[in-house]
This record gives C-alpha cells, structure tokens and sequence, in this order.
C-alpha cells in the first residue's frame, strides 16, 4: 500500500466515480483492445477465484474479521477490489447502468420474498413467483 494515494472517503466512492477511473486506466495504456466482455469476465473470476483463496481451509470466520493481521484484512479489501473493478467495467463495457440495474434488482427482491412471509427464514420455497 505504501505510496497508493486514497481519494475521498469511502462515502464519497460512486460506482460512475470507478467507472471513469476504470475507463481512463484503459485508456492511457491502450487497453481497451483486451477488456472485451469475455476477457473482462474472465478476469473478474480469476479474482474470485483470489478472493476465495483467502478464506479457503479456515472454516467459517466471525463477522468483522477480529481474529485477522492487519495486513490479512488489507490483502482481503485488494481482492474484494478487483472482483469490483471488474464487475463495474465489465458493466459499462456491456452498457449496463450497474447502479440503475442493481437497485432495480432490489426492488425485485423484496417484490419475491416479502418480509411478511420471510422474517426469519431463509428459504427459498417461501419465495413469491415473479414475471
Ligand atoms: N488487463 C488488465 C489488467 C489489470 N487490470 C486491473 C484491474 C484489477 O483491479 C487489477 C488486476 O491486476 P492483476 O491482474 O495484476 O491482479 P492482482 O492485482 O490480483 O495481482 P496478482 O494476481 O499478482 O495477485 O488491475 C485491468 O483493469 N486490466
């Protein structure tokens, strides 16, 4: 991390904010001959992959991590950053508005598993037929 510059906090990052990052990060090396749909999935889960290898073989971890290295935690917010990264360009290299569709999605969520029918359980017969 030595010498990365933080912009903001994190309440300021938008998803338009990464967008134009990611585009202009492309741009200046003339890489946007390789970040096709195709390859871009690829990369976003090859990152998973990543992301998974940090909590492969430790069996389930309490929420907040307390247990963790300060660099363990570092490490884990890199690899959640990649898989992002990647998801937000692979979105605008497709022309989908990530922010407009993801808050449409949970619209649609609530719309399939009402919280009357759902409190508590997590199940998926509870779910309401949609479309
Ligand atoms: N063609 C590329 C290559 C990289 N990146 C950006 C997006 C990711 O945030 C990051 C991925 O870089 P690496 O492929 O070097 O992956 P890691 O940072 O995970 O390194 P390593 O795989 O060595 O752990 O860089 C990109 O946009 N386009």
């Amino acid at each position: 991390m030595t010498g990365v510059q933080q912009e903001g906090d994190d309440q300021s990052v938008s998803l338009y904010l990464l967008k134009q990052k990611m585009a202009d990060f492309a741009k200046e090396r003339n890489w946007d001959q390789f970040h096709s749909p195709r390859n871009l999935l690829l990369a976003m889960v090859g990152e998973v992959g990543e992301l998974s290898e940090i909590f492969q073989w430790k069996g389930e971890v309490p929420k907040g991590l307390p247990d963790w290295k300060e660099d363990e935690k570092v490490h884990l917010g890199e690899e959640l950053s990649d898989v992002l990264l990647y998801l937000v360009r692979l979105s605008d290299i497709c022309g989908i508005d990530l922010g407009k569709a993801a808050l449409r999605k949970v619209e649609l969520n609530a719309i399939k598993y009402p919280a009357s029918k759902n409190y508590g359980t997590n199940d998926d017969s509870t779910a309401e037929m949609c479309g």
